[in-house]
């Protein structure tokens, strides 16, 4: 499936956050300034108002802050880069049905740290005194790193040097989800990788499971995402897994009650209950969606509706009074294709969170060293 992109050049420029809004405004001041005057002349050559468009358009050409991701990056320098990263994808799915849920959760937990830019896979080691990946959000959690440099070996033989491991997250992002049965689209290209970690901004600004709607709210607010966004992308959980340790606090003794979260269904409870003694290990695995646990679909929706989300974050969705997000999450359970959109439209904004672009950064040649080090 294709999404095309909507008609990008109005309501990019009429966007505020655009880097092309304030040139456009003062494009908009002298056009308005040219017809307010009763005969309008049209500007001619090294007329003063031909020299105001033209300095507006200069700017606009050569300020390099309104350059931004494109799906036709590296159609020149690595025209099959997307196939390659599908391809390893695809042959590490071969080995572990879950490798397709932990890479897609990579670009999430790269993007809302610095921005989508590889920030994430720098090892701890050199410069890097803190690595994200040691921050308790990653920690024994976050998994797929070895198939992210298998990938990068593939890209690095065909186009050597031309391709970041952020543009690298984003792609296998986008292979997981299409491979699991999810929908397809034209990802964005052109972020560089950064040449530093934030172990604390991983620690803070990653959500953690068991915080309110209202926190999670706040920290997608914060790197630009709403609501829509949020229960969007939260279906991502239609796939992988989720260690006990991460919503056992639902289980036995909710906030102190003496008794599991009233909004888990008890036939589920059960079954959690089981899978997740108290004192047992924390580290036992559970499916995030138990209805379709490797496939890209809208149950994890369903689920919800259910009172058989995984984590508290996910029935949190549904189950708090009044939240703007229980109609969104209505609509994705009885609508895939609406659900499948919207993610696409999501996951390119999450895809777009401050990206190094131009000359800034550098594409390194190992995902997990800063170039040179
Ligand atoms: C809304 C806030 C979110 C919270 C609190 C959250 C939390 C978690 C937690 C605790 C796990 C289990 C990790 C483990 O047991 O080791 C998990 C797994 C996962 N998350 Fe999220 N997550 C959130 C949003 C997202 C988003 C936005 C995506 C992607 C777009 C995502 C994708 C995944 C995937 C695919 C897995 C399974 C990974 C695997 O099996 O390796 N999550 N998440
Ligand atoms: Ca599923």
């Amino acid at each position: 499936m294709n999404y095309p992109m909507k008609t990008l050049t109005s309501s990019i420029i009429e966007d505020r956050h655009s880097s092309i809004y304030i040139p456009y405004q003062l494009l908009r001041y002298f056009i308005k300034k040219s017809n307010s005057k009763e005969e309008t002349k049209k500007p001619t050559m090294f007329s003063p108002k031909f020299y105001s468009i033209f300095t507006v358009l200069i700017f606009l050409l050569l300020n390099p802050s309104h350059a931004q991701l494109t799906s036709t990056f590296y159609s020149n320098t690595c025209p099959s880069v997307s196939s390659i990263v599908r391809n390893v994808v695809q042959q590490a799915l071969q080995n572990d049905p879950r490798i397709t849920a932990s890479l897609t959760r990579l670009h999430f937990h790269d993007c809302f740290v610095n921005g989508c830019d590889a920030s994430l896979l720098l090892d701890q080691g050199g410069n890097i005194t803190l690595s994200e990946k040691n921050a308790v959000p990653n920690n024994n959690s976050a998994r797929g790193f070895d198939v992210v440099d298998k990938i990068k070996t593939s890209v690095e033989n065909s186009c050597p040097s031309v391709v970041s491991c952020a543009d690298i997250l984003a792609l296998a992002a986008e292979a997981s989800v299409s491979l699991s049965g999810g929908p397809s689209w034209n990802v964005l290209l052109g972020r560089r990788d950064g040449l530093i970690a934030n172990q604390s901004g991983a620690n803070t600004s990653i959500p953690n499971p068991t915080e309110s709607l209202a926190n999670v709210t706040a920290k997608f607010a914060a790197v630009g995402l709403n609501t829509s966004d949020l229960v969007a992308l939260s279906g991502a959980h239609t796939f992988g897994r989720g260690q006990c340790r991460f919503f056992n606090q639902r289980l036995f003794n909710f906030s102190g009650t003496g008794k599991p979260d009233p909004t888990l269904n008890s036939t589920y409870l059960a079954t959690l209950q089981q899978n997740c003694p108290q004192n047992g290990s924390g580290n036992t695995l559970n499916n995030l969606d138990p209805s379709s646990p490797n496939n890209f679909d809208n149950n994890y929706f369903k689920n919800l509706l259910k009172n058989q989300g995984l984590l508290q974050t996910d029935q949190e969705l549904f189950s708090t009074n009044g939240a703007a997000t229980i109609s969104i999450v209505n609509n994705f359970a009885s609508n895939q294709t609406a659900f499948f959109e919207a993610f696409v439209q999501s996951m390119i904004n999450m895809g777009n969170i401050s990206p190094l672009i131009g000359s800034q950064g550098e594409i390194r040649s190992d995902c997990k060293k800063v170039n040179g080090s």
